[in-house]
C-alpha cells in the first residue's frame, strides 16, 4: 500500500507559549504541524512545500495578518486558512472571511474547537483537490503548448503530468509533426526542473562528425577549427532537461558514448581526458519505431532500455477527431492577427475537408496550410477555393484501401448493354466509396460530394431493410 504523507498544517503565531499550547492540542491528530512566528517566514515556508491548511493569528510583528492571508490565497487559492482572532476584533475576522478565509476561532479556545475546525478545513481541502482533478481531466483542451481536447490527447496530457515530477527518462514516438518537441517541453515545464535549462538537440540535423562535440563539448585544439573550449548540450542542460530529437539517427559509435553518459552521469569533452559530472533528465524522440531499429541493428539495445523507461506515443492528427478543426481555428486567429487580415473562420465545407484529410505531415502541415491561406487570401471566411490542391481536389484514393477493394463493382463495369437500376448504382457507389476510405463516412461523403448525413441515412435504411451494410 502506498504510504500517505500526513496533512501539513502551517501554524503562524508569534506568541511562542500559545503556539506550544496549540501544538499540544493537536498532538493526538495525524498531522504534521510546522510553526513560524512571522508572516515573512510563513510565505517562505509555503514556497518550500505547500501546506494543506493554515492556522493564522492575525496579529504578527512584521506584516499585517490580512496581507499574509491575501498572499497565501494568491499563491494557492485552494488552501484552507483558519484565522485566530481576539475577542474585540470580530470585524477583522469578518473581513478575513470575505478575503477567503475558511473559518475563524476566537481566543481563548480549547483543543476540541481547534481540532474540529482544522478537520473541517482539511476536509474542504481534500474535496477542492478532487474537484480540481476532475475538472482538469474533463475539459482540458490546452496543455502547455498543446491545443486539442480529444480523448487521445487527454491520455497524453495525463502521462506527461504523472511523469513530470520524477526524473525517469522518457521516449516519445510519433509521426513527423505530431508535436514531439512540444511534448518534451511540456515534460520539462511541468517538472521541478522548469527553472533550469531545456536544451534540444536534433541528431538528424547535425553533421555526424560534429555531433559528438555538440553533445559533449570540446576543448581548445581538439580538432581543426576548435579555437577555444566549448561546452556541449549535456553541460548546458545541467540541472535541466536534455531533449535528444531523432535519436535513432545517431551513429552507432556515438550511441555507446551516450550510453556511458546516461549510465554514469559524466561526460568527457572531445579532446579532454577530464570527466565532468552533470545532472540531466533525458527525453528522447523518434518518428521511427525504436524497437524495430534495435532489431535491425541500428540502435543499441542497452541504450534503448536506458532511454525507453517511460514511453509516450503521440497519436497522428487524423486520429484526434475534432482537434484538427480546433487547432486550425486557433492558428487562423493567430496568423490573421499577425498578417493584419480580417479572416475569422472556415466555411462549413472547409471544416469537413479538414476533418476528412489524412494529414501525413500532421500539425506542422496543418500549420503550413493555414499560414498559406492567410498569407494569400483575405475575406470573412476561408472557402474551399482557397485551400491548397491536396485539400481542394476530390479526395485521392485512400491509402488504407487495398487494391482488391478498389476494383470496380460488376454493376458499374458497363461490359454489356444492360442498365442496372439507379438504387443499385447508388448503393454500389456509396459502398465502394466507403471501402476506399476504410469506412470513414465523412471522407466517403466528400468523394461522393454529398453530405455525411446522407450516407449515414442510407446505411441505416439498408440495415433496417435487412440488406448488408457496414
Ligand atoms: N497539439 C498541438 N497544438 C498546437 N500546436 C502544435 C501541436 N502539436 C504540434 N504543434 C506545432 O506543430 C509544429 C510541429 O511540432 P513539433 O516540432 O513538436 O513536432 P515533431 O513531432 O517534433 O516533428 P518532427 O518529427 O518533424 O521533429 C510546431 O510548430 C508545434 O508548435
Amino acid at each position: 500500500m502506498p504510504v500517505q504523507s500526513k496533512p501539513r498544517v502551517l501554524l503562524i503565531e508569534d506568541t511562542v507559549p500559545l503556539a506550544k499550547l496549540y501544538i499540544e492540542f493537536l498532538r493526538g491528530e495525524p498531522l504534521e504541524v510546522v510553526h513560524v512566528t512571522r508572516g515573512g517566514d510563513a510565505l517562505a515556508k509555503v514556497e518550500e512545500r505547500a501546506p494543506d491548511a493554515v492556522v493564522l493569528d492575525l496579529k504578527l510583528p512584521d506584516m499585517e495578518g490580512l496581507d499574509v492571508l491575501r498572499r497565501l490565497r494568491e499563491r494557492d487559492p485552494g488552501v484552507s486558512i483558519v484565522i485566530i482572532t481576539a475577542h474585540g476584533s470580530i470585524d477583522i475576522a469578518v473581513e478575513a472571511m470575505r478575503l477567503g478565509a475558511f473559518d475563524f476561532i476566537v481566543k481563548p479556545f480549547n483543543a476540541d474547537r481547534l481540532n474540529l475546525t482544522l478537520r473541517n478545513a482539511l476536509e474542504r481541502r481534500t474535496l477542492t483537490r478532487m474537484v480540481e482533478g476532475y475538472r482538469k481531466d474533463l475539459d482540458r483542451d490546452r496543455f502547455y503548448g498543446f491545443i486539442g481536447g480529444s480523448a487521445e490527447m487527454q491520455a497524453v496530457y495525463r502521462t506527461i503530468e504523472s511523469v513530470a515530477s520524477s526524473r525517469a527518462n522518457v521516449f516519445i514516438t510519433g509521426e513527423s509533426g505530431t508535436g514531439k518537441e512540444v511534448a518534451a517541453q511540456a515534460i520539462h515545464r511541468a517538472s521541478p526542473r522548469r527553472s533550469q535549462p531545456f536544451i534540444a538537440l536534433n541528431c538528424a540535423a547535425i553533421p555526424k562528425d560534429l555531433l559528438e562535440s555538440e553533445i559533449f563539448g570540446h576543448v581548445k585544439g581538439a580538432f581543426t577549427g576548435a579555437s577555444g573550449d566549448r561546452p556541449g548540450a549535456a553541460v548546458l542542460a545541467n540541472g535541466g532537461t536534455l531533449f535528444l530529437d531523432e535519436i535513432c539517427e545517431m551513429p552507432i559509435d556515438l550511441q555507446s558514448k551516450l550510453l556511458r553518459f546516461v549510465q554514469t552521469g559524466t561526460v568527457v569533452p572531445v579532446g579532454s581526458g577530464q570527466e565532468e559530472r552533470v545532472d540531466v533528465r533525458f527525453v528522447a524522440a523518434s518518428n521511427r519505431d525504436p524497437l524495430a531499429e534495435v532489431q535491425a541493428g541500428r540502435f543499441r539495445e542497452d541504450l534503448y532500455y536506458r532511454l525507453h523507461v517511460i514511453p509516450l506515443a503521440l497519436p497522428p492528427l487524423r486520429d484526434r477527431g475534432e482537434d484538427v478543426v480546433q487547432i486550425a481555428r486557433v492558428f487562423l486567429t493567430d496568423y490573421a492577427r499577425e498578417e493584419g487580415k480580417t479572416i475569422t473562420g472556415f466555411a462549413p465545407e472547409v471544416e469537413t475537408r479538414l476533418r476528412a484529410y489524412d494529414w501525413p505531415g500532421n500539425v506542422r502541415q496543418l500549420q503550413n496550410v493555414v499560414r498559406n491561406v492567410v498569407v494569400l487570401h483575405d475575406g470573412p471566411q476561408v472557402t474551399a477555393a482557397m485551400l491548397p490542391p491536396q485539400l481542394a481536389a476530390p479526395l485521392p484514393v485512400a491509402p488504407r484501401a487495398s487494391a482488391a477493394h478498389a476494383a470496380t463493382p460488376a454493376s458499374l463495369a458497363g461490359d454489356d448493354n444492360s442498365v442496372p437500376p439507379l438504387w443499385r448504382m447508388e448503393k454500389d457507389l456509396i459502398l465502394r466509396a466507403l471501402r476506399l476510405c476504410g469506412d470513414d463516412v465523412p471522407r466517403a461523403a466528400l468523394m461522393l460530394e454529398i453530405s455525411p448525413s446522407t450516407v449515414y441515412r442510407k446505411l441505416q435504411q439498408w440495415r433496417n431493410a435487412g440488406e448488408g451494410a457496414p
